[in-house]
């Protein structure tokens, strides 16, 4: 089987490539990339005005499975992650039971081997059940294939745990993905701390709470020389703090999420408990920050967070309502909507982020579009004007505050090992 995708803009981040020209892709792989005037393939594109990239890479999704199959499963996920683009995806391990032990991390990968139509890698837990008290057996589950270890949804609190847990990782050369939040001091509020959770009778989030966190975690990873990787960074103060740290030669990196470089805590006034996540929507001053962090490079990489919770869950009361939203499919609308037309971000940085330094970071074989490589393809119309219909979305869950938004730019055509995975060309 050969496929031929013609006089498309063809991108490859980690060379710096960018021409118009064509791909051949043979047996699953890329075969050919240049002008190619006398190839019959079976299978031909005509990518005229759109940009051919690697498959994207999300590292920050939750796909619910096990324990929460009404929300998300592996499959649905998958299907998800090929509708917005994506071709490789890294899950949290806040399931039921939680990724906390080899059996449960091979259940997730062998699920993703048989029935996803990306590339599903897992993290694993650092601690049993996510609880913060004992230290998972980190040796085991990196043999087992975690890429990374995170008790994502929660921060561990008890330092001597966290200072264990980076030296194990550091011996290992496994990343720690860290969700920031101190939980001693942020307790029961839905929205960031401020005019607007004031306004509606929240207790509010401080960002301190995240900010504590972010310090700290900097601090463990300079002392045990372990990598560090901060998840979903909400504040302007949390930036800096990232700032500083990579410039003292921390081996920090982080990501920033399209909900975060897009909205305000204000979302809430009108959509309620859709705009509750975990850290919240902060303020325009923050918003601004995390946008400078990802043109800068504070912020290495652009992560979904891919939340899916049900639309009873959603339908709750603010305080009552789940933290979290769907974004696979809204990840690359909103990144050329909210960054690249506005100016803030190159195209090139922007894909970069979606693909060869998330792939680099988790050590995963993908985010590249080269010859003799496995063809990961994505195909994004970068003049597409869409209005998110969260009806339409392949992820079993509808939980976006994005409905009704008008976003330009949409992944159009998804390639797996050569199989094509989404099409709406
Ligand atoms: N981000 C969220 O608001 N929710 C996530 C957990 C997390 O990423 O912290 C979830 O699992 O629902
Ligand atoms: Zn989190
Ligand atoms: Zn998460």
């Amino acid at each position: 089987m050969k496929t031929l995708v013609k006089n498309g803009v063809v991108i490859n981040p980690a060379t710096g490539f960018m021409e118009i020209t064509d791909v051949l892709i043979e047996a699953g792989k890329v075969s050919h990339i240049g002008d190619i005037a006398d190839v019959t393939a079976e299978q031909v594109i005509d990518a005229t005005g759109l940009l051919v990239v690697p498959g994207l890479v999300d590292i920050h999704v939750h796909f619910r499975d096990p324990g929460f199959p009404d929300k998300e499963t592996i499959a649905t996920g998958a299907q998800s992650a090929a509708a917005g683009g994506f071709t490789s995806v890294v899950c949290m391990p806040n399931t039921k039971p939680s990724i906390d032990t080899v059996e449960t991390l091979e259940y997730v990968l062998r699920t993703g081997r048989e029935q996803a139509a990306v590339h599903v890698y897992s993290s694993a837990a650092m601690t049993y059940g996510l609880e913060g008290t004992e230290l998972t057996d980190l040796d085991s589950l990196k043999q087992a294939g975690a890429v990374t270890f995170t008790d994502d949804g929660r921060s561990v609190m008890d330092p001597q745990l966290v200072y264990a847990a980076f030296q194990k990782a550091a011996e290992l050369d496994v990343p720690i993905s860290s969700h920031c939040e101190d939980h001693h001091l942020v307790k029961g509020g839905s929205l960031n701390r401020g005019e607007v959770s004031r306004q509606l009778g929240d207790p509010g989030i401080p960002r301190l709470g995240e900010e504590l966190i972010i310090a700290r975690d900097i601090l463990f990873a300079e002392e045990t020389g372990a990598r560090l990787h901060i998840q979903h960074v909400s504040t302007a103060r949390g930036v800096q703090l990232i700032r500083e740290g990579k410039a003292r030669g921390v081996k920090v990196t982080a990501e920033g999420a399209p909900h975060h470089f897009t909205l305000t805590d204000e979302q809430a006034l009108t959509s309620g408990s859709m705009a509750k996540v975990n850290p919240p929507l902060r303020t325009r001053e923050d918003v601004e920050a995390v946008i400078a962090g990802l043109a800068d490079g504070t912020l290495d990489v652009i992560a979904t967070d891919h939340a899916p919770h049900t639309l009873e869950e959603k339908g709750r009361p603010l305080a009552q309502a789940p933290f979290g939203m769907v974004g696979l499919e809204t990840a690359v609308g909103l990144t050329l909507t909210s960054l690249v037309y506005p100016g803030r971000l190159s195209l090139m940085d922007a894909i970069s982020k979606l693909t060869v330094i998330p792939s680099a970071i988790m050590g995963l074989p993908s985010g590249r579009l080269e010859v003799g490589l496995a063809a990961d393809v994505t195909i994004i119309d970068p003049q597409k004007e869409w209005i998110v219909d969260s009806d339409k979305f392949k992820s079993k869950s509808r939980n976006t505050p994005f409905a009704g938004m008008k976003l330009k730019g949409k992944a159009v055509w998804t390639m797996v090992h050569g199989d094509v995975v989404y099409n709406e060309l």
